[in-house]
């Protein structure tokens, strides 16, 4: 039987010195599905993701990727496992090609799908000129076609729309959900932009102080008195 989650996740901690960061988050998705990660500045978002990937020391909590637990290995063990991740910073070299820039990152990856992932990501017309000749919207696509090489299963996305105008993130969001449907990918997005987050996601986890405060549709997390208080301000109301 297939598993009924492709990511599910419990018990996830991060402490520094006395600080809880993360503070026994659980979640779980489905195959295909795009979950929404919000809350305000230092709500624990990257720390959660972090947490997931197993970045930085001691990562606490329990990690199951369709059915394989991959709680206790590292980071890169985790990506071969399938569980991928993008960064709110560009990581690309400037001054190699996109293409090149894809296969490096695909040169570790069990298949090379380089060509798929530039098509994907509406790269191709690109793909001879050098990264830093490149808008920066389409940079920023690059930094998503990293995270794609060698077919991931979850992709945890941290602000990929972050400076990007108003049209420009409304077209990665809608590459995104084409994408995640057409790869069965399952993404958990997090972003500042909600019309990127309530035009793609099914359901959304709305992150405070480190813990879950609530996690529903987005028609649901809209009208959440505690979400409004504590995130969406007046703008939703
Ligand atoms: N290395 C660290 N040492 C100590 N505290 C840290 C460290 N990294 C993060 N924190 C703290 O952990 C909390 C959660 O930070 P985190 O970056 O996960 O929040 P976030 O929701 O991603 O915020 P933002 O939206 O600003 O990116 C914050 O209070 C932050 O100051």
């Amino acid at each position: 039987m297939a598993d009924a989650y492709s990511l599910e996740a419990s018990g996830l901690t991060r402490r520094y010195g006395g600080f809880t960061a993360l503070d026994n988050v659980s979640i779980a998705l489905r195959p295909g599905e795009i979950r929404g990660l919000i809350g305000s500045n230092g709500a624990g978002k990257s720390t959660c993701m972090d947490v997931l990937c197993g970045r930085g020391a001691n990562p606490m909590g329990r990690v199951v990727i369709e059915g394989r637990d991959i709680s206790g290995i590292s980071e890169r063990a985790r990506r071969r496992a399938g569980l991928a991740r993008s960064f709110q910073k560009t990581n690309i070299f400037p001054d190699l090609t996109v293409r090149q820039q894809v296969a490096l990152a695909a040169r570790n990856a069990e298949n090379d799908n380089t060509e798929d992932v530039l098509r994907e990501m509406h790269l191709l017309p690109h793909a001879g000129r050098r990264a830093a000749d490149i808008s920066y919207g389409d940079q920023r696509r690059v930094d998503i076609a990293l995270s794609l090489v060698g077919h991931p299963k979850v992709l945890l996305l941290d602000e990929p729309a972050a400076g990007l105008t108003m049209g420009e993130s409304l077209a990665l969001a809608h590459l995104l959900r084409d994408l995640a449907q057409r790869w069965n990918l399952t993404v958990l997005l997090v972003e500042h932009d909600m019309e990127v987050i309530f035009s793609i996601c099914s359901r959304i986890t709305v992150l405070h102080l480190g813990r879950i405060l609530t996690e529903g549709t987005p028609d649901e997390v809209r009208a959440n008195p505690d979400v409004i208080r504590a995130y969406l301000g007046s703008a939703v109301a």
